[in-house]
């Protein structure tokens, strides 16, 4: 199995918080790992640092072998465009746009022709069994179907790795579980993997694998599914 990401013995701190202490772990091609753990142990600055959008003060982050620290801000800033894809709790939709046109957006921004943009746009949307919603803005759809929509948004470049943080916190059960189906159905189908943060057992349990994370550091938890 090819390793994604590689991250060792990070640290950092806020002032005088130590969000984290000690975190290390590996993300293998096609895997989803969550992040467990209570609120403020550290797990949503763990996936800023293995996303590059936060510098951990010591310990190093890898990307298919590439120290992330040793790239310059716009390098960094290409990878997380072209080779992750993020699905934060609340969708962040952009208001104005319709669904089609949030979902055609990353490929606009990666320099897409507008017409091939909205065509797979069209198709990812299919996928998730959002055809119905293309033509609406976020605010006319609901908090299950805008989630999904995010989740198409996120897919819609073909990233090796999502990023995904609390994505399900503010859905009910059922939205969860159709939302938690379709990132890890078609993240599984693309060989992408997916580093969720969850403090909620049945979210992790969509995983292959759970790290815990307590007090900033880091503990690999046996399961078996
Ligand atoms: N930008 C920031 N400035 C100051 N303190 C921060 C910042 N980001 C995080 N922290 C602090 O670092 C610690 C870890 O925060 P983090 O958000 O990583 O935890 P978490 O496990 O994701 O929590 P939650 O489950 O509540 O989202 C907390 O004490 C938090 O208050």
């Amino acid at each position: 199995m090819s390793v994604l990401l590689e991250a060792t013995g990070l640290r950092k701190s806020f002032g005088p918080t130590d969000a984290l202490a000690a975190a290390s772990i590996r993300v293998v091609a096609g895997e989803v790992v969550a992040l467990m753990g209570p609120s403020g142990a550290g797990k949503s600055t763990l996936l800023h640092c293995l996303a590059g959008i936060v510098r951990p003060d010591e310990g190093t982050v890898r990307y298919q072998g590439a120290d992330l620290a040793g790239m310059g801000d716009r390098a960094r800033s290409a990878l997380r465009r072209t080779d992750f894809g993020f699905v934060f709790q609340f969708g962040q939709l952009v208001p104005e746009l319709t669904c089609l046109e949030n979902v055609a957006l990353p490929l606009r921004l990666n320099g897409e022709r507008g017409r091939v943009a909205t065509s797979r746009a069209r198709e990812m949307l299919a996928e998730l069994d959002l055809t119905a919603i293309a033509g609406r803005r976020p605010g006319e759809v609901s908090g299950g179907q805008g989630q999904r929509a995010a989740v198409a948004r996120a897919l819609v470049t073909g990233p090796r790795v999502i990023f995904a943080d609390e994505p399900t916190g503010a859905l009910d059960s059922l939205n969860g579980e159709q939302v938690m189906g379709a990132l890890t159905t078609a993240a599984r189908e693309r060989q992408a993997a997916v580093v969720l943060v969850t403090h909620e057992a049945r979210v992790a349990a969509y995983s292959d694998r759970e790290v815990v994370v307590r007090d900033g550091r880091t503990r690999e938890l046996e399961v078996t599914r």
